[in-house]
């Protein structure tokens, strides 16, 4: 079983760099570590960054996680390759310009790109945020495939990847750690970033960048509003090429492994994405889990 420990990083293309820059600091709050090489690292916490945009095309280039050491990759690079996943070797340049040691990279079998990492440069200094969102950590990362359920096999079955949360078959919340989810996975119709979450430091963080995010007219997806999962209040929101970023305040960890029952949520329901909505009779007879991206996808 490979070991997860930790999110490392998203990176994204986009045919609009200093847009794409300009709102993760300006509007989300983030700060931009350094530019290099058509390349801009915005930083959340300890981590060198946690979002790469890449000049060129619009849309998700790859999604990190980290591993203990080179051992751990090299181990991680045998059971994928046993698996049947075809594994690539990262090069030297692109350790670099993903500021880690080392990485490996395969695709998930919806074609979602991930890599696996050790030694992630970390920032010791306090972080120089865009704006005071609040912002205290990269919180998860949340991917689209077409089978829920066939991405859950494929992670807790060579990852120690554990469902914490069903909703319906139409979303898995994921833990590899006792944070209620680091990964989750929406169903969509084809492979994509389905958002990107910062935790933040409170409730008045979500409420207050609401506001904010509605006087500079950004189009809020969904909330404020609370999920019944993680019991997470959260605002989702969306930033140039179709980027949804989420803010949470207060997402549970799960401190008993042993113990934990997942939980499976009706789709049918809105308050199985928001508990604070839908308290009205059941009103339709189509998944009411509207994704952050929207039905359409
Ligand atoms: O935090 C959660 O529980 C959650 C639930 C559904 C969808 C999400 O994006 C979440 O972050
Ligand atoms: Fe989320």
């Amino acid at each position: 079983m490979i070991n997860l420990r930790d999110i490392a990083y998203v990176r994204s293309g986009t045919a609009d760099l200093e847009a794409a820059v300009r709102f993760a600091v300006d509007i989300v709050g983030l700060q931009e570590q350094e530019r290099d090489d058509g390349a801009a690292y915005l930083r959340a916490d300890h981590r060198h960054h946690c979002l790469a945009f890449v000049e060129g095309e619009s849309g998700v280039l790859a999604s990190a996680f980290s591993l203990g050491d080179e051992n751990e990759l090299a181990d991680a690079e045998r059971q994928l390759e046993a698996a049947g996943v075809p594994v690539a070797r990262g090069t030297s340049q692109q350790a670099r310009a993903r500021r880690v040691r080392d990485l490996l990279a395969f695709d998930d079998p919806f074609g979602n790109r991930f890599e696996l990492v050790v030694d992630q440069a970390r920032d010791a200094r306090p972080v120089a945020f865009g704006r005071s969102a609040g912002i205290t950590e990269f919180g998860h990362l949340c991917v689209d495939a077409p089978d829920v359920r066939e991405a859950y096999r494929f992670w807790s079955g060579l990852f120690n990847v554990r469902i914490s949360d069903w909703i319906g078959d139409w979303a898995a919340l994921l833990r590899i750690d006792q944070v209620h989810h680091k990964l989750a996975v929406f169903r969509g119709g084809s492979p994509g970033l389905c958002h990107i979450n910062f935790q933040v430091t409170s409730l008045d963080d979500v409420m207050r960048s609401w506001h904010f995010l509605e006087e500079n007219g950004v189009e809020i997806q969904q909330g404020p509003g609370r999920h019944p999962q993680s019991t997470a209040v959260f605002l989702y929101f969306k930033g140039p090429e179709g980027l949804t970023y989420e803010y949470s305040y207060g997402v549970q960890l799960i401190e008993d492994e042993a113990s934990w029952q997942p939980r499976w949520f009706d789709p049918m329901h809105p308050a199985s994405i928001d508990m604070w909505c839908g308290t009205s009779k059941r009103v339709s007879t189509q998944p009411q889990v509207r994704r952050p991206l929207g039905a359409d996808r």
